[in-house]
């Protein structure tokens, strides 16, 4: 896969201490970011002068999120932030990037096979609808759907104890405490937020964590709410 324009987009100094030798990698992909995917309209070309700070490395950083050795699918990859760099930093994982677009996916596994990625593998279809055919240690997403529907879509992926990394702006705190109902009604679960990165991308970048804490897809709450015949309401009413 050809970049398609000439100039590689340099990046700044401090990327060295955080991609070590994986730095030149990364700047392949910077670069085919930077022409194909502007030409192909999967990055805005005003991200350009900022995709070192503002994309490549405020996704690395949550690399210190990952365990060692994780299944990780990326849901609603795009042009394949985080999971791309992730797949990159980290040849101990194994990462799927999800993505519903033809046209993205496509681009996806170009850019899987120009970088010679054998760790990272492209998956085309709905989060939703993988729920009998992906299994994670880790769901990552970034700017992709707001966090009680991107739980509904992630948490039945994971296995017990994994997490979604939903990477998140300023208001991740609020936007968490709005969807914890909605969290826990979907799977039992954990969650935080944490920001990593400091020292390294600035601003930090805000991640929210939920970890699943059982096996099974529902909370006991709403196992409980089926087995005595459906939903609170129903229950009222027969009293
Ligand atoms: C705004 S883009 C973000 C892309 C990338 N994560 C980034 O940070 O640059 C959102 C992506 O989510 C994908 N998407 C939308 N609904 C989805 C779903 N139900 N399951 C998986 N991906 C989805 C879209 O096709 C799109 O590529």
């Amino acid at each position: 896969m050809a970049s398609g324009a000439e100039g590689m987009v340099a990046p700044p100094e401090h990327a060295k201490d955080l991609f070590g030798d994986t730095l030149p990698l990364v700047a392949r992909y910077a670069d085919l970011l930077a022409h194909a995917g502007v030409e192909r309209g999967l990055i805005g070309p005003r991200e350009v002068p900022r995709l070192w700070e503002r994309h490549l490395m405020n996704c690395a950083v949550i690399e210190e999120l990952v365990p060692e050795g994780a299944d990780v699918v990326d849901i609603g990859s795009g042009a394949g932030l985080p999971g791309v760099v992730l797949g990159i930093l980290r040849p101990d994982l194994t990462v799927t990037l999800l993505e519903p677009l033809l046209r993205r996916t496509v681009f996806l596994r170009e850019c899987i096979d120009y970088l010679e990625l054998p760790n990272v593998q492209v998956r085309r279809g709905r989060a939703e609808e993988m729920r009998s055919e992906v299994r994670a240690d880790i769901a990552t997403a970034r700017a992709v759907a707001p966090l009680a529907r991107l739980g509904v879509w992630a948490l039945p992926l994971l296995r017990k104890g994994g997490s979604l990394l939903a990477l998140k702006g300023e208001q991740a705190e609020s936007e968490l405490e709005e969807a914890r109902r909605d969290l826990s009604a979907q799977r039992p679960c954990v969650a935080d937020v944490i920001r990593v990165g400091r020292g390294k991308v600035e601003p930090a970048t805000t991640v929210v964590r939920v970890t699943v804490t059982s096996e099974s897809g529902h909370s006991s709450a709403s196992k409980a709410r089926r087995s005595s015949g459906g939903s609170r309401k129903k229950r009222g009413r027969k009293r």
